[in-house]
């Protein structure tokens, strides 16, 4: 199970919703992933270009929690009257917070998005940063308000998975006890299973499911790899070893007659 802000989930994987083939395909992804968290963005283009009343009245009857997102938002000013403009939409003060800094990577503007959650947490937002894997960031955050953190692996929608797993690991190290969402890069469910198994506490992914091939086959791969990944994090893997260790205990010696 996995508490957010007081509230208690028992799936893992948060999904997107932009970028699929239509509607309808979107539906099923988001049945067959088991997800329980649907971030919508206020500013992207959504499933097959559809905007507005029928996209938001389609959510709300998938009757799943929704966590806005600021997705797009270049400045503090922009990605707090965006996600004013949420909670009036969604009756929900969650909202996860994009401060674009960079326009190739997509890299977060860690200045402005601490900023910007201080802002929302005074006012009430329960706030999901999306953020780099900075340690110190990461604390701003929490002293901001933040109860949640959610650090990147690779850049928005480059599929590449954890680009620096040392950095990950010592960020969970250094939040033991803060909800870790890793947001944002993840292109295959090994990606997922190798950040569950670092005892990340579940997965945000968008892009992956969205442009892939069969996104219902895959949003279901998906779902499966958080269950893996967390069961094999709660199992304590070994450490990898230097030297080879034989597998078969050997007793005495063979007796050959
Ligand atoms: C939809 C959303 O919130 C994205 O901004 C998010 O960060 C997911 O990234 P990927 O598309 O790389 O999974």
């Amino acid at each position: 199970m996995l508490t957010l802000y007081g509230e208690t989930v028992s799936s893992r994987l948060l999904l997107g919703t932009a970028q699929y083939p239509s509607p309808k395909v979107l539906g099923e992804a988001v049945k067959a992933s088991g997800t329980q968290i649907l971030t919508v963005s206020l500013r992207r283009e959504t499933a097959g270009g559809g905007t507005g009343g029928q996209f938001w009245e389609m959510i709300r009857e998938l009757g799943l929690r929704v966590l806005p997102n600021t997705a797009g938002c270049h400045s503090v000013r922009e990605a707090v009257m965006t996600a004013k403009m949420a909670r009036d939409l969604f009756g929900t003060d969650w909202i996860k917070l994009e401060v674009i800094g960079h326009h190739d990577s997509l890299q977060p503007d860690v200045f402005g998005l601490v900023e910007a959650a201080r802002i929302l947490s005074d006012d009430g937002f329960k706030v999901f940063p999306y953020t780099t894997e900075d340690a110190v960031v990461g604390e701003k955050l929490l002293e901001a308000g933040c109860e949640v953190l959610m650090p990147w692996c690779a850049p928005i929608g480059s599929a590449r998975g954890p680009a620096n797993p040392d950095a990950l690991k010592s960020y969970r190290a250094h939040f033991p006890d803060t909800p870790l969402v890793v947001d944002a890069g993840l292109g295959r469910p090994s990606h997922a299973v190798q950040v569950l198994e670092f005892g990340f506490d579940a997965v945000l992914l968008n892009t992956a499911v969205a442009k892939a091939g069969d996104p219902v086959a895959m949003a279901k791969a998906f779902a499966g790899a958080v269950e893996a990944g967390r069961l094999a994090f709660e199992a304590i893997p070994l450490e990898p070893r230097d030297m080879a260790v034989p597998s078969t205990p050997v007793i005495g010696m063979a007796v050959f007659e």
